[in-house]
This record gives C-alpha cells, structure tokens and sequence, in this order.
C-alpha cells in the first residue's frame, strides 16, 4: 500500500508566483516579480551578481524576519505554508525549514558550545527533550560533518573557519527539514569536507525528500547538487534552467546581450 505523506497538502516544496520583496521607506524593488517552482527532492540554485537579492529572497523564504523587507507583491508557498503573513503557522514554516545564513559559521553565538549550538533548534522548542537522544543526534552529525566527537564541549573561537561552518550546517540540519535554504554553503570547506557537507544533502534529499534552495555563485555547486539555476540581477529573474549549462536568457537580458555585443 502506498503510504500516505503527511505532507500530502503540498504539491511542491516551494512556490513563488509573481514574488516582490520591497524596501520598508522607499519604493525600490530588491526581488521584483519573481516565479518558479521547486519540486520536492529538486534542489535550485540562485546565483547572480552582488545585489540581485538572492539573500533576501533565500531568507524571506526561509520565514526569517529581515528588518526593513517585506513581501510586497505576490504569493509564495513553502510546503504548503503561505510565507506572507504566516501568522501562528511561522513556526511550522521555520521548523520545516533549515536555514543557513551567509557566512553562517562566522556568526555562530559565541557563548554556545558546539553541542549546544547544534541541539538548540530542537532545545528552543522543546526543553523536556531526552539527553541523551540529543547527544546521539548531535554526534552523528558532528560524524557526518567530519568533525571529532572532542568538538562538541569547544566554543566556536576554539575552531576552523571551516569547522565552524560546518557546525552551522549541522544546526541547519538537526530538526531533518522538509526544505533546507543555504546561502553560500561550503564557502570556507575544503575539497573533502566540502564533498561531506554536499553527501550530507543529497542523503537527505534521497532518505526523505529534503530539497534545497542554495545561493551560490559558483556553478560547480550546483552542478554538485543537481540543482536546476535560476539566475537574478536587480531583483529580476533574468535565465532560468535545469543547469548551469543550459540556461534561457529572458528576452530582456538577451537584449541587454545584444547590445553589449554590437
Ligand atoms: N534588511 C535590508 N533592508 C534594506 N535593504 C536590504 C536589506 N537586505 C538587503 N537589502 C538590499 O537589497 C538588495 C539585495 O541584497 P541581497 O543581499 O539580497 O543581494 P545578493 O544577491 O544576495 O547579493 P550578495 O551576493 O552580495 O549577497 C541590496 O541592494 C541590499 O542593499
């Protein structure tokens, strides 16, 4: 019998139909119009140059507050969840979404242990959480990162950059999210541990259906991650495809090719 998903409500993990996300005091546009889908178990990859607004648009969908931002226009889902004004489904969108800010290891709370910064996803919703669960959740994790178990008692300046990073992604990974948004995410990784972090997604991807939403200038990385690419410029989607390689520039951009060409 084929089971039944609970997240039956949710064709796709995420959908972004006409989406704007204005400045609060100024009528500028940091994400302007923007639609696609990202199917369950897909991965995308947002890439284009400073300022197109790949962060904000990562966050906004990630449920994160950013001050000053705002939806303005258009609708976009995640999992089912509207991301404009969830209201007391907020919680569900954050807890159903792991969300791995730009430079996320350099700005781990200092004042954590790796153990607790990598539990405090789940510690923050629930304190009556079983220890010792816990810390076997935290040390396959720090397993799967390539991290030593002797990581878990330091404090991020004890640390690599590279380790931090990955302590990071380790914390975006404890609650298993149905979809992961990581800004940036092996900035700082070496080759090999780069390689861990990448197997750390696609086995998720392939155990349950996480899917990926990542921001990255770097088409390796989604190549990697078998991501289709939606490239943004000013806000706007400018090409889309299913790889780097094969990208449809919007009529506009080729435009702006033609004229740089002549
Ligand atoms: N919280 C904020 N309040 C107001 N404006 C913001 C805020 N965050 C970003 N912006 C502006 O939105 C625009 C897009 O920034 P964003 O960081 O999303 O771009 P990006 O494509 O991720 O660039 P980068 O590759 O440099 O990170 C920029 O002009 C930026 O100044």
């Amino acid at each position: 019998m084929k089971s039944v998903s609970r997240h039956a409500d949710a064709d796709v993990a995420v959908r972004c139909a006409d989406l704007s996300i204005g400045r609060s005091g100024s009528a500028g546009r940091v994400v302007d119009g923007v639609s696609f889908d990202l199917p369950h178990a897909a991965a995308l990859a947002l890439m284009g140059p400073t300022g197109a607004g790949k962060s904000s648009l990562a966050a906004v969908l990630a449920g994160i507050d950013q001050p000053g931002l705002s939806i303005v226009g258009g609708e976009a889902y995640v999992e089912g969840i509207r991301v404009r004004r969830p209201g007391r489904r907020l919680r569900e969108l954050t807890y159903r979404t792991g969300y791995l800010e730009q430079s996320a290891g350099a700005r781990l709370p200092s004042r954590m242990t790796v153990s607790e910064l990598i539990s405090e996803p789940i510690t923050s919703r629930d304190r009556r959480v079983n220890p010792r669960a816990l810390a076997v959740r935290v040390a396959t994790l720090l397993d799967e990162m390539q991290l030593p178990l002797g990581a878990a008692a330091k404090y991020p300046y004890e640390l690599s950059a590279g380790m931090r990073q990955r302590v990071a992604m380790a914390r975006s990974l404890v609650l298993q999210p149905r979809l992961l948004v990581a800004d940036d995410p092996f900035a700082n990784l070496d080759i090999e541990v780069r390689q861990a972090a990448r197997d750390a997604i696609l086995r998720r991807r392939d155990a349950y259906g996480m899917s990926t939403l990542v921001v990255t200038n770097e088409p390796e990385v989604a190549t990697e991650l078998g991501a289709a690419v939606l490239v943004l410029r000013a806000g706007h989607a400018i090409a889309a495809g299913p790889s780097p390689q094969q990208l449809l520039w919007s009529p506009s951009a080729e435009a702006d090719h033609r004229l740089v060409a002549s």
